[in-house]
């Protein structure tokens, strides 16, 4: 008798336990799906999901841009138990990123990105603010320090040249050409190679693999497993992001480790010794970075500068054929300039109109439209606000350049406001004072490195086209951010009707003088 009541008593006391702990747990998850005190204001959090719910599978910034309506410049945002902070302001983005940058510079632990596809800190847009970050940018930044990229003009020259030739035989294949551009110029330079037409082998694998990666990254594609960690035990038959991450990594590596044993052969017999990968493997030693490391340095490099730059080229194309009159200018522009060649890399500091076009197609549409995850590694303090250590920030990119209190009508493809004032914004004296120019690179230490090589095509390219070619189409272009460009966390135009007709015969006759010049020159990457 005595034995049962013990025995009854135990169990109770046992039950009483697992439901205090079991209370306790959730009451802990609740919690900890609420805003914390201080944090910046945002829509009403759910329990246990925060606004996970609210929160849109893709291009979630133009939420954040209606969302400022309501809740003001800084969004505070709960993905269950994470913390998010949306800057839909330049001037918190310069406070924070850039003022700050010793605490808002780490990006978010990224099962999919940092464990799955590329572990061991090899892919230098995903790893945290670390020693191994930190090994990575010097070795990048010494090979994309102005002189060095500037270096690279005559082979953007070239592969322009090579652009507009394509343009010429078969301007139907427009979308094709401008991405084999982009590639081309990256796998010359870093790798001494060729990317001849868009179906080599290489320039297809790269759009493959990046089409797939940045449609698996953007924030709301998966699950929130990185706020859930649980949910990387699912197994892979009912985690279908699981194998994809598997895919991409199997492909990645195949590219890039494939690149390097292709550069390490032609070293070997004398060739390609100014390519970056080059560089790369002679400071190895003194470096200190590992063979994966080198392999996805070069492959993120080639990542990095192919979609971005060819997006920003399709968006000014799309901009040419619904501003006609902008086009009209840019031609008057590089005319004047040069009658019996096109456009090159002496010519474009002199195009001030072709400049002002470049801001305003980075304004316009920008490609990391959401911006790029930033982290802050300590506890902060912000005016009232109070953001805990662990925060993911963005800086929405699309809000910043639609601000209406920032640019006479935004929405609007206006390269004229960038011609009086470096910032393009409609006041006359603006607060200069930390300003970028374009938020579209990003800002803080992790801004984008290859800034000044992205300008150089852009500034080529964009001379060239106009310069050659009406770009036209028998029905406006869809420039709409909502329906007009495609998802990921790098958008895109989707495909849209365009005609591209040579201006005249002797342009036509220039162009294809040019290009066997160009052929020449480029045949040094040939196998
Ligand atoms: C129009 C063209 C381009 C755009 C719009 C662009 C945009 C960006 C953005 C938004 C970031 C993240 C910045 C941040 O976290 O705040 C970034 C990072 C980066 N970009 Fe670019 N990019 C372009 C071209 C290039 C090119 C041509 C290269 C080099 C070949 C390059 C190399 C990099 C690298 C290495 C990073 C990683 C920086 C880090 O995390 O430390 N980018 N870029």
């Amino acid at each position: 008798m005595l034995l049962t009541l013990c025995w009854q008593q135990t169990a109770a006391l046992a039950l009483a336990i697992l439901a205090g702990s079991l209370i306790a747990t959730v009451v802990r998850v609740w919690r900890s799906t609420l805003r914390p005190h201080g944090f910046p204001d945002g829509p009403q959090t759910a329990p246990f999901v925060g606004n996970l719910h609210q929160f849109p599978t893709s291009k979630a910034f133009l939420n954040f841009h209606e969302w400022r309506k309501t809740y003001g410049d800084i969004i505070g945002l709960k993905f269950g138990p994470q913390n998010v902070v949306i800057l839909n302001n330049w001037k918190h983005v310069k406070e924070l990123f850039d003022k700050r940058g010793g605490i808002y510079s780490s990006r978010p632990a990224s099962y999919i990105g940092n464990e799955l596809i590329c572990p061991g800190d090899t892919h230098i847009l995903l790893v945290p603010y670390s020693a191994a970050w930190r090994s990575l940018r010097k070795s990048v930044q010494a090979l994309l320090n102005v002189n060095s990229v500037d270096a690279l003009l005559p082979i953007q020259n070239s592969e322009a040249i090579q652009t507009i030739h394509d343009l010429i035989r078969t301007p139907d294949a427009y979308y094709d050409h401008l991405r084999r551009y982009s590639t081309a110029v990256v796998l010359a330079s870093v790798f001494g190679q060729r990317g001849k037409t868009f179906n080599s082998e290489k320039v297809q694998a790269l759009y493959r693999v990046q089409d797939r990666f940045t449609q698996l990254l953007e924030p709301g594609a998966t699950p929130p497993i990185d706020a859930f960690p649980l949910l990387k035990y699912l197994p892979s038959f009912l985690a279908p992001w699981k194998r994809e991450a598997l895919a991409i990594k199997e492909e990645q590596r195949a590219l890039y480790f494939g690149l390097l044993k292709e550069t390490r052969a032609k070293l070997s017999i004398g060739k390609a010794e100014s390519c970056f990968m080059s560089e790369l493997l002679r400071q190895s030693e003194k470096s200190g970075l590992s063979e994966d490391q080198i392999a996805y340095l070069g492959g993120i490099l080639m990542e990095a500068g192919s979609d971005t730059t060819a997006s920003t080229l399709l968006s000014f194309c799309l901009a040419m054929i619904n501003y006609p009159d902008v086009l009209q200018k840019c031609q008057a522009e590089v005319d004047a300039l040069c009658v019996d060649h096109s456009p090159n890399s002496d010519d474009i500091s002199k195009l001030s109109y072709i400049h002002a076009c470049m801001n305003e197609v980075l304004r316009w549409r920008p490609v990391a439209a959401g911006g790029i995850p930033h982290v802050l590694t300590e506890d902060d303090v912000y005016g009232d606000y109070v953001i805990p250590k662990g925060t993911i920030l963005f800086a929405n990119t699309w809000a910043i350049h639609q601000d209406e209190s920032q640019y006479h009508r935004p929405a609007e493809f206006i390269p004229e406001r960038w011609l009086d004032n470096k910032y393009g914004t409609k006041h006359s004296n603006p607060d200069i004072d930390g300003r970028r120019a374009t938020y579209g690179f990003g800002a803080g230490r992790r801004v984008c490195s290859g800034q000044r090589l992205a300008e150089n095509s852009l500034m080529v390219n964009m001379a060239k086209l106009v310069w050659t070619f009406d770009i036209t189409s028998t029905k406006p272009a869809d420039a709409s951010m909502e329906t007009g460009y495609t998802s990921g966390f790098l958008v895109c135009p989707k495909k849209f009707p365009a005609v591209f007709t040579v201006r005249s015969e002797v342009k036509a006759k220039i162009s294809e003088a040019e290009y066997v010049k160009a052929e020449q020159f480029l045949s040094q990457f040939e196998e």
